[in-house]
């Protein structure tokens, strides 16, 4: 699915270390031509969605009405507010954090395969000649639970993916999938036979991604059926194309480079998702949305989601929301680590302008097509920023 390419993070540290050159398929001149602007004023106007507000009767409406502005002015807001527990962030922060700080060796246990692209490595590089990223990630499908491939999931730490507590020992996961009956802390775990035999005293800890996938799947739902509500659609015509609410992760870590100012972390791009939710891990600051024809420099709220509008809303809005171009620059001095959860529409979904929004005298301005062939058209057209959904239109 993607060439093999050198691992960033050490990459870096060789140039960080000695003041060297960037390898030429890094450099990036188009940063330096292309320069975003940021600062309070810039900022003052990104969209802030509060969803305790949308959840309150009281402000449902005023605040409805602001969401369903963001995603047709902007196609992008930080969500407040969200309920997602300050201990789950504070979880993946830690845990997505120590992944990326394991040695080479350890990390690489979890490399993507040749055709596939799930796992540790990039994504997107097509050829030997085009320009990389200055970034590794970690990619994973996270639901349905059947689309999950535990292999690319990382033992260490232990808690990111599964982890029981007993009589203050911690197992190491590994081969059996055992389900157990649902509950609040059902999951899977991933146990050694001997460890079963053991478990009827354990205290289960649910591992920190797990949490952080459905506590985020549950905030996309909600979001979703306050869209359907601004949209003047029934909210369940709108969750359908997203039944089983399939998610996958890309932690993205961004190694620190002298030259920011010359790569990129990731390139211009639009998400082939409904909406995407993506948690600033460690607060430093680097992603930038393309806003009419100018690059703006987002300040991450701390403990905020950032979110964005992806092509296949887009779509089915009938272009009533905006899919958001958007980059990750690099910080000179410090890593950056952002976790952006994806929420798909369902493999069977037809991703086209919902039929309640067309039936009228509304004229449908995007071509339908099943989400596997969506998927299949979003890849072959490499990363085309808007080009992709604006090919969609009629
Ligand atoms: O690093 C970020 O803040 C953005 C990540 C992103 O856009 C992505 O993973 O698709
Ligand atoms: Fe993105």
């Amino acid at each position: 699915m993607s060439l093999p390419v050198p691992n960033v993070q050490e990459l870096a540290r060789a140039c960080h270390g000695t003041d060297g050159e960037i390898p030429d398929r890094y450099v990036r001149p188009e940063v330096a031509a292309d320069e975003a602007i940021g600062g309070r004023d810039i900022n003052s106007a990104i969209p802030v969605i509060d969803l305790a507000k949308l959840l309150d009767p009281q402000s449902s409406q005023e605040e409805c009405a602001k969401l369903g502005s963001a995603c047709q002015h902007w196609g992008f807001f930080q969500l407040i507010n969200h309920g997602v527990p300050g201990e789950v962030i504070s979880d993946t922060r830690r845990d997505v954090t120590e992944f990326f700080r394991l040695p080479l060796e350890a990390k690489e246990e979890y490399s993507q395969l040749a055709d596939g692209l799930q796992g540790y490595g990039h994504s997107f590089v097509f050829s030997e000649e085009q320009k990389l990223d200055w970034g590794d990630l970690l990619y994973l499908q996270l639901r349905p639970n059947e689309s999950r491939d535990m292999r690319f999931w990382p033992e260490q730490p232990t808690s990111f993916r599964s982890a029981s507590r007993h009589k203050n020992t911690i197992f190491q996961v590994s081969s059996i999938m055992v389900m157990l009956p649902g509950d609040i802390w059902t999951c899977s775990f991933w146990l050694h036979q001997s460890e079963i035999q053991n478990t009827s005293t354990c205290v289960f800890v649910r591992n920190s991604i797990e949490r952080f996938s459905s506590e985020t799947a549950k905030v996309a739902r909600c979001l979703l059926k306050f869209l359907a509500i601004d949209m003047g659609v029934d909210p369940e015509s709108l969750l359908e194309k997203f039944r089983g609410e399939p998610q996958s992760m890309r932690a993205n870590y961004y190694p620190p480079c002298r030259q920011a100012g010359k790569v990129l972390g990731l390139s211009p791009h639009c998400d082939a998702t409904g909406l995407t939710l993506v948690l600033q891990v460690n607060n430093v600051q680097g992603l930038q949305i393309r806003k009419e024809g100018q690059w703006l420099a987002v300040d991450a709220l701390d403990g905020a989601l950032v979110v964005n509008v992806g092509d296949i809303l887009e779509v089915l809005s009938n272009g009533r929301y905006r899919s958001i171009e958007h980059r990750a620059v690099v910080n000179p001095e410090k890593e950056r680590i952002s976790a952006a959860v994806f929420h798909m529409a369902c493999r069977n979904a037809m991703v086209g302008p919902l039929p309640e929004l067309v039936k009228d005298d509304g004229k449908a301005v995007y071509t339908s097509m099943v989400f596997e062939d969506f998927m299949k058209r979003f890849f072959s057209m490499k990363r085309n920023g808007r080009g992709g959904v604006e090919g969609l239109m009629i």
